[in-house]
């Protein structure tokens, strides 16, 4: 079963799904075009033009800062705007969640020119996104989804863009509401070469802190 699609879906669920996710994918393939375009200013221009035209066909009933979007499972669920895992998110690589029978959460993405750090390479940032969202799954797939309350991470080599990426996360320690996670990203090609490491202490609210902190949480507990 895949996370991102779980087989409870209604068939108008997997539709809405379906189109936020065509849409993301697009407006995926236009931020990889527009930061590495050549083309002429006028041509810019007119595609600014057209940006506008779209984000004023979009701008309907937009859902409130807070509120859980209907398409979501949350907490440890579908995120479809998810800035890593989101299908229908322009940000997100996307990075696909999978889990392995040993306990640790596996997610796969390829990062393109849009995160660039260093030239040809991953910000440093980007990856700290992509560790932090995997470590939370793996906090999430341990029973205790929580929030991330330190995130120490070591860069060991740079991370190449275009490439397929394997990024791993695994609670390694639980004390109480607190979970120690260990995080790795390499390449799929090189599983074994690390290439960004991570530590990071997560903290799993209780049921009243959680629903102060996410009043559209319907159950917390
Ligand atoms: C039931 C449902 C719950 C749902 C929650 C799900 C959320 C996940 C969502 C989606 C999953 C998908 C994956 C996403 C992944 C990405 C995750 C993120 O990006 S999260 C955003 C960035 N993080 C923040 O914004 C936190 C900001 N921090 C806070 O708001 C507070 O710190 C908070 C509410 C988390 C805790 O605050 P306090 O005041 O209640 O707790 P205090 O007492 O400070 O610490 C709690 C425990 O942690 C220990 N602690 C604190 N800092 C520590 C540290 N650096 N190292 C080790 N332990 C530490 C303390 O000693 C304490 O332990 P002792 O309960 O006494 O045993």
């Amino acid at each position: 079963m895949s996370p991102l699609d779980p087989p409870s879906a209604t068939d108008a669920l997997h539709d809405r799904r379906t189109a936020i996710a065509a849409l993301g994918a697009d407006l995926r393939a236009l931020v990889e075009a527009a930061v590495r375009t050549g083309a002429p200013d006028e041509v810019l221009l007119l595609a600014a033009k057209e940006a506008q035209h779209l984000t004023a066909l979009l701008t309907v009933r937009p859902r409130g800062r807070a509120e859980v979007p209907e398409v979501d499972v949350f907490p440890g669920g579908i995120r479809m705007y998810s800035p890593v895992t989101g299908a229908g998110s322009p940000l997100a690589p996307p990075l696909q969640i999978e889990t392995v029978d040993d306990g640790a959460v596996v997610g796969t993405c390829t990062l393109g020119v849009a995160h660039e750090g260093p030239p040809g390479y991953g910000h440093g940032g980007v990856s700290a996104l992509l560790l932090d969202e995997v470590m939370g799954w793996a906090c999430s797939y341990a029973g205790q989804p929580g929030m991330t309350i330190e995130l120490n991470l070591s860069y060991k080599r740079p991370v190449v863009l275009e490439t397929p990426l394997r990024v791993t996360a695994r609670v390694t320690e639980r004390h109480g509401r607190t979970n120690l996670v260990h995080g790795t990203i390499a390449t799929t090609a090189a599983p074994r070469t690390v290439l960004v490491e991570a530590e990071a202490v997560f903290f799993a609210p209780a049921p009243d802190q959680a629903r102060a902190l996410f009043p559209s949480l319907r159950d917390p507990a």
